[in-house]
């Protein structure tokens, strides 16, 4: 261990191991759930730590709220109601609130730990709390969707951490056959899915999964993200039978310099939605779709 650096090492990437400048501990805490820190970074803002993963720093998140958020949004003409899962830092619900469209905003995080630091060391992004629109449940993801009337949601958005902790079963068929039902025919789901470079079976896993309960389109989008080993993270985009989905050629377009938005998006754009969807051969041969 170097003094004065953060090593982020996880079995999710063995034999590597991700530093960042430590200026100071702002805060340690162990919830029911996982252990919880932030720290002071000398480069990259504060930075959020759950079971020693770092889940976002404040100078990339935008890479990963907003492709998680606007890859779904964008891809159907009118969404008006949207389900988080996870995603208790609260950045996807303040990429949601972007969209006037959409009239009501749920999220299910089992981490309240998550949602009060989050408001207390990252306003800017806990900021999507304070949207009217949305509604707050504490609670587990899987039992929160067993109790969603069949065709409730235009769009369901997954902001998990990682199979190993509290989110393993948000990677499993019942978990995705559950969204399934939730959705509207035509609906979308947008999940975290892990890195091409690192996690090609599990990856490979989710789509053969997806492929079977979701008959609409099924595909695997990727942003850039400093701070995540390997430099990236994916997205699973799948939608419901219904109304075709192509996901890569957005049909509800956000503009990025909208005045009206007193934060303008500092990634997302059309054409880097239509590129997340680009895949290297290696993987094309493994999850890419027709
Ligand atoms: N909202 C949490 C996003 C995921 C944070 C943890 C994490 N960091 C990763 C880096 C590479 C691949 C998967 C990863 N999962």
């Amino acid at each position: 261990v170097i003094p004065g650096w953060f090593s982020e090492i996880s079995p999710m990437w063995p034999g590597e191991a991700h530093s960042l400048k430590m200026e100071k501990i702002l805060f340690q805490g162990k919830s029911d759930y996982q252990n919880v820190m932030v720290f002071q970074s000398s480069t990259y803002g504060k930075v959020l730590v759950l079971d020693g993963v770092i889940q976002l720093t404040e100078r990339d998140e935008c890479a990963y709220q907003e492709m998680i958020t606007h890859l779904p949004l964008c891809s159907i003409p009118n969404p008006k109601k949207v389900l988080v899962i996870g995603g208790g830092d609260g950045g996807v619900l303040r990429e949601v609130a972007r969209h006037a469209s959409v009239e009501k905003i749920d999220i299910c995080e089992i981490d309240k730990m998550v949602v009060d630091v989050s408001k207390q060391f990252f306003p800017d992004i806990a900021v999507g709390f304070e949207d009217p629109r949305v509604t707050l449940t504490v609670g587990d993801g899987v039992a929160f969707l067993k109790d969603v009337p069949e065709g409730t949601y235009d769009a369901v958005i997954v902001d998990s951490s990682d199979p190993i902790g509290p989110a393993q079963e948000l990677f499993e068929k019942p978990f995705f056959a559950s969204v399934a039902k939730a959705l509207r025919p035509g609906g979308v789901v947008c999940t975290q899915a892990e890195s091409i470079w690192l996690h090609m079976h599990i990856i490979e896993d989710i789509v053969a999964n997806c492929r079977q309960i979701f008959k609409g389109s099924v595909n695997y989008a990727w942003t850039t993200v400093p701070t995540y080993p390997s430099g990236m993270i994916g997205f699973m985009l799948c939608s419901t039978e219904g109304p075709l989905v192509d996901f890569k050629h957005p049909v509800n377009p956000l503009s990025e310099n909208d005045s009206q938005q007193s934060r303008p998006l500092k990634f997302y754009n059309s054409e880097i939605h239509t590129a997340a969807f680009c895949l290297p051969s290696f993987a094309k041969r493994k999850i890419g779709s027709k």
